[in-house]
């Protein structure tokens, strides 16, 4: 079994380190964040994440996990460090690398003359990024006086593809594990580190894993916004998106996955993963219309409930607004992009208040007295005149409909029958159909 270090105890890092470690590896969780790595120590999981808690205990249990935040102590007694840290959105849309160039400078101050250590890439990194990485730390260990310093250090591309949700089944279940690297060796000896769960393999060079990993994003995200195209035709011409979605999603070429249409993609990855591809394209001069018109789509999709109510000449001036939902998908606490926020801030500016409810986010990064976040969804709904559906938590799914007696009900997610809607709320709508 070998002997791992994860540099960055986020999603990704937190997921890989306790997954491996469960599969029998060695692995030190390291973060600059010691907020975070106290807590760890302590059996504290930072993030909401369904089964995490107990794979980390499994792990703590055969003593295969450590949490620190000493580079040191990490890089001396590791032999694959992996990074994990956030590769944010500038405001250009690029992808910020400040972390992932921190994390490499500080590995390279702690690899001595006697080292040969495997970096290994999971961080989702614009493509070049492999490449830049070998020659920033060839630059630092010259700096060190080590004089070939190629031969201290190999770097690999291993892209993580987990759903935030999902994340520890992914991670055991994966559809395939790519490994880029312009090492074979180093390449297969990196994959032999997942040969327990038998995945579909891909190794290939450096720039094709991390292109696999954007493009693979992108698809998805215009897979969603294609059907939201879709959803908003639907609607007017009298057709039902989700019988549309069925009726395409069984034609095997095309596939049922991500054919759901509602309130657009949000996320810490789609959104950011997508403009980040756009920039790439236009740095190397290469036109992105499709991208371009993802983006688009999808940002007018998570407002749509504002224009559904203006369309509708429903005034909000003053206008009580129930949002049950702030996540931006169910089974995390991750707020990153959600279409609340857009909703919220959209309701704001019309002078609407706010009750806002999810059953695991409990604050939010606006202040505002016209936002109230309440501890009990019927609580938010019973203070409103209107409802929108933001996040489809199961907790949503069965509900008292009786309660939508007097309401204007939205439902951004399709989660309910149309049928029932149309029963019991004053008026309703909902995503194409
Ligand atoms: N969240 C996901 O579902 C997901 C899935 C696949 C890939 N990714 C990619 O993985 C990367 C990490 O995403 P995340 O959601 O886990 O991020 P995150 O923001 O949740 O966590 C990043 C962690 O890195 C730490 N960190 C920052 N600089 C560091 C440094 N120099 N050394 C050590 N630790 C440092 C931070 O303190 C933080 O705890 C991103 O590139 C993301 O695009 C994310
Ligand atoms: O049919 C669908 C599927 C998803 N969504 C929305 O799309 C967003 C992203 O959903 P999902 O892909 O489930 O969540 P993430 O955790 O962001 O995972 C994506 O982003 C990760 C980070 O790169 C990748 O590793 C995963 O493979 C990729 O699915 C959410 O807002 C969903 O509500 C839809 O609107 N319709």
């Amino acid at each position: 079994m070998e002997k791992i270090s994860i540099l960055g105890t986020g999603y990704v890092g937190l997921v890989t380190g306790s997954c491996f470690a469960y599969l029998g590896h060695k692995v030190i969780c390291l973060d600059i964040n010691k907020e975070k790595i106290e807590k760890l120590k302590k059996g504290e999981i930072p993030i909401y994440e369904p089964q995490l808690d107990k794979i980390v205990a499994l792990a703590e249990e055969s003593d295969n996990i450590e949490f620190t935040t000493d580079y040191s102590y990490a890089i001396k007694n590791s032999d694959f460090i992996f990074i994990a840290v956030g590769t944010p959105s500038l405001p250009d849309g690029s992808a910020d690398l400040s972390f992932v160039e921190d994390a490499l400078k500080t590995i390279a101050s702690y690899i001595n003359e006697n080292d040969f250590k495997i970096i290994v890439n999971k961080s989702t990194v614009p493509v070049g990024t492999g490449r830049w990485a070998t020659k920033l730390l060839e630059n630092e260990l010259l700096k060190k006086g080590l004089k070939e310093p190629q031969k201290h250090f190999c770097v690999v591309s291993n892209p993580e593809f987990l759903r935030e949700g999902k994340a520890v089944e992914d991670f055991m279940n994966p559809d395939r594990i790519v490994i880029g690297s312009d090492d074979k060796d180093i390449a297969l000896k990196t994959a032999s580190l997942y040969s327990t769960l038998n995945p579909p393999m891909i190794i290939t060079n450096l720039p094709t894993a991390e292109m696999i990993k954007y493009a693979s994003n992108a698809f998805l995200a215009t897979k969603i916004s294609f059907i939201n195209e879709m959803a908003n035709l639907s609607e007017k011409i009298g057709a039902d998106i989700e019988i549309v979605s069925k009726g395409m999603g069984l034609d095997k070429r095309i596939g049922p996955y991500f054919l759901k249409a509602g309130l657009g993609f949000g996320g810490s990855c789609f959104p950011k993963d997508v403009k980040a591809l756009i920039h790439t394209s236009r740095k190397y001069n290469v036109e992105s219309s499709i991208l371009d018109a993802v983006i688009k789509v999808n940002e007018n999709q998570k407002i749509k409930p504002i224009k559904i109510l203006k369309q509708s000449n429903i005034d909000l001036n003053g206008a009580k607004v129930a949002l049950w939902g702030l996540a931006f998908k169910p089974d995390t606490d991750d707020i990153r992009e959600a279409a609340s926020l857009n909703i919220i801030n959209e309701l704001l500016k019309n002078n609407a208040i706010v009750f806002a409810y999810d059953p695991i986010v409990k604050s939010l990064p606006i202040a505002n007295k016209n936002l109230i976040i309440t501890k009990d969804k019927y609580e938010a709904l019973d203070k409103s005149d209107i409802l929108i559906l933001v996040t489809e938590w199961d907790e949503f799914k069965n509900i008292d409909f009786k309660r939508f007696r007097d309401k204007i009900v939205i439902d951004g997610r399709n989660i309910w029958e149309k049928n029932i809607l149309k029963k019991y709320a004053k008026t309703c709508f909902s995503i194409g159909r």
